[in-house]
């Protein structure tokens, strides 16, 4: 018994509905076919959870069998799906990359030891930002918020910088991370009938290729120079790389020079855009709203005196209002609106109905996040409801998944939450701010912008003012 669902149209199915926001046309859909319903995009039966209650038996009674992931032709491309930590199915090698990262990139022990990496580059963003308030100029937040999120993770992950604030150079690599997000997020018609799968050599994968090799070719330039000089004798590591080269030299080792590549392709396009997305989204929240902007930056003087320029993430703990504010602008603003899409490894019963085999499934996180049946007042923005209840984003409060939840969770959730304190804090507590360009609150344009991660459709300007 499939779940019910609009009436999908000859040949095409439901793909004409969709819109260029899925994410919210797919809400809507929920407020008449109820939080489980399904749809067919051409052949591919897919299937949409709208709610916390339905999320929350998704995940505790069959997160093994919704676990695999529904991999596009765009994915395809490049061999991504083969190596990729992101789209392989659940496979022992997936599971000996889960396990290399956690243990080896994302324990509470590697990020203690790599913070002071990321407070250096915090002190350059603040001297940049300093620059421009000097000359009384306005930053594009997102810009500014993608090359600084590119050189924390570029100097955990390599030591150094891999783009700088006034090089053009950053600005090009968000845009290829964002076309291929583009790419991803689009329904394409091979995907639709898995019978044209030949085309997509001649199709899609063009495109996307291009972008996946230009990535490839900057992450392949960094491995090669390392291997060089690559003599890592007293068995130190001293980044992210050396670890995991050493990993690859180790007898009998799991991890290969390719995995290393597409580890460090999946890790640099999904840790940039979402967390540089999510403060931009913070900024412009909160400049809509300069009551709770001066509430933040209350606490950190409170916190850390008037005098400390800089927020330690060792402060972020003693910030509440702070974290509040990253958790419900990823509430409102989540990045991975269907989570990445899954697929049944075999029919499941759920909420009284049946997921068939080989059916995509999406997990619609905008949805949830805003669902009146479990929010109060869930369009308002409003951090003062984390403070409230003691709600987290680890996967068991199935009302808030920015992150997933599962065994396919993301596993740098925690190096994003201190990435996102991190320039946040530092940006409210060393600085006051005004909207650019003569605009009133009320007239921020809060668009997004459909991809495989959502994001804020126009840039936005701000101006830097000393305190
Ligand atoms: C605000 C920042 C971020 C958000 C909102 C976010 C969100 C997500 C979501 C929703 C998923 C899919 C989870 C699922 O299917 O249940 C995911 C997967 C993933 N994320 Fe993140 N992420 C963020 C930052 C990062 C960072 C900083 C990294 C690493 C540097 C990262 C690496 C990954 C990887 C490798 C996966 C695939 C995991 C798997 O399939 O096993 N993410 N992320």
């Amino acid at each position: 018994r499939l779940p019910p669902g609009p009436k999908p149209v000859p040949i095409l199915g439901n793909l004409p509905h969709l819109g260029d926001k899925p994410h919210r046309t797919l809400a809507n859909f929920a407020k008449t076919y109820g939080p489980l319903f399904s749809l067919k995009f051409g052949s591919v039966t897919t299937i949409v959870i709208s709610s916390a209650s339905v999320a929350k038996e998704m995940f505790q009674k069959h997160d093994r069998a919704l676990a695999n992931r529904q991999v596009s032709a765009a994915v395809r491309a490049n061999g991504h799906d083969k190596c990729s930590v992101a789209w392989l199915p659940v496979c022992p090698k997936w599971r000996t990359l889960r396990k290399i990262s956690a243990i080896n990139l994302f324990s509470t022990q590697r990020l203690d030891a790599s913070q002071t990496l990321r407070h250096e580059q915090v002190s350059k963003l603040m001297k940049y930002v300093e620059e421009c308030c000097n000359k009384g100029e306005a930053i594009d937040v997102g810009g500014v918020a993608f090359t600084t999120s590119l050189n924390l993770l570029s100097n955990t992950f390599f030591s150094f910088d891999l783009a700088s604030y006034n090089c053009v150079n950053s600005g090009e690599f968000k845009d290829l991370v964002w076309r291929i997000m583009e790419e991803i997020g689009k329904p394409n018609l091979v995907d639709c009938f898995p019978v044209l799968r030949f085309l997509s050599v001649l199709s899609v994968n063009r495109k996307l290729m291009g972008y996946g090799n230009k990535l490839n070719e900057v992450f392949e330039g960094i491995i090669e120079k390392r291997l060089e000089n690559y003599c890592n004798v007293n068995g130190k590591d001293g980044d992210v790389l050396d670890t995991l080269l050493r990993i690859m030299n180790e007898n009998e080792s799991d991890l290969s020079l390719d995995d290393i590549k597409h580890l460090l392709m999946d890790f640099f396009t999904a840790g940039t855009d979402t967390t540089s997305s999510t403060l931009e989204w913070a900024m412009t929240k909160l400049l809509r709203d300069p009551e709770k902007l001066t509430k933040a930056q209350v606490e950190l003087e409170q916190v850390l005196g008037k005098e400390k320029k800089i927020v330690g993430e060792s402060d972020i703990s003693k910030l509440p209002y702070l974290q509040a504010i990253v958790k419900e602008t990823l509430r409102l603003h989540p990045t991975t609106v269907f989570l990445l899409p899954r697929k049944a490894s075999n029919d499941v019963e759920l909420y009284g109905y049946t997921i068939p085999k080989n059916a995509q499934i999406f997990v619609n996180v905008w949805a949830i996040s805003r669902d009146p049946n479990h929010w109060k007042n869930p369009d308002v923005f409003s951090p003062e409801r984390f403070l409230e209840h003691n709600i987290d984003w680890k996967g068991q409060d199935f009302g808030f998944i920015p992150f997933g939840s599962g065994r396919r969770i993301c596993p740098g959730d925690m190096l994003a939450f201190r990435m996102l304190n991190l320039m946040l804090g530092n940006l409210l507590h060393g600085f006051n701010w005004k909207i650019a360009d003569g605009l009133r609150p009320e007239d921020l344009d809060m668009n997004d912008k459909f991809g495989i991660t959502v994001q804020k459709a126009v840039s936005q300007r701000i101006v830097p003012c000393p305190k």
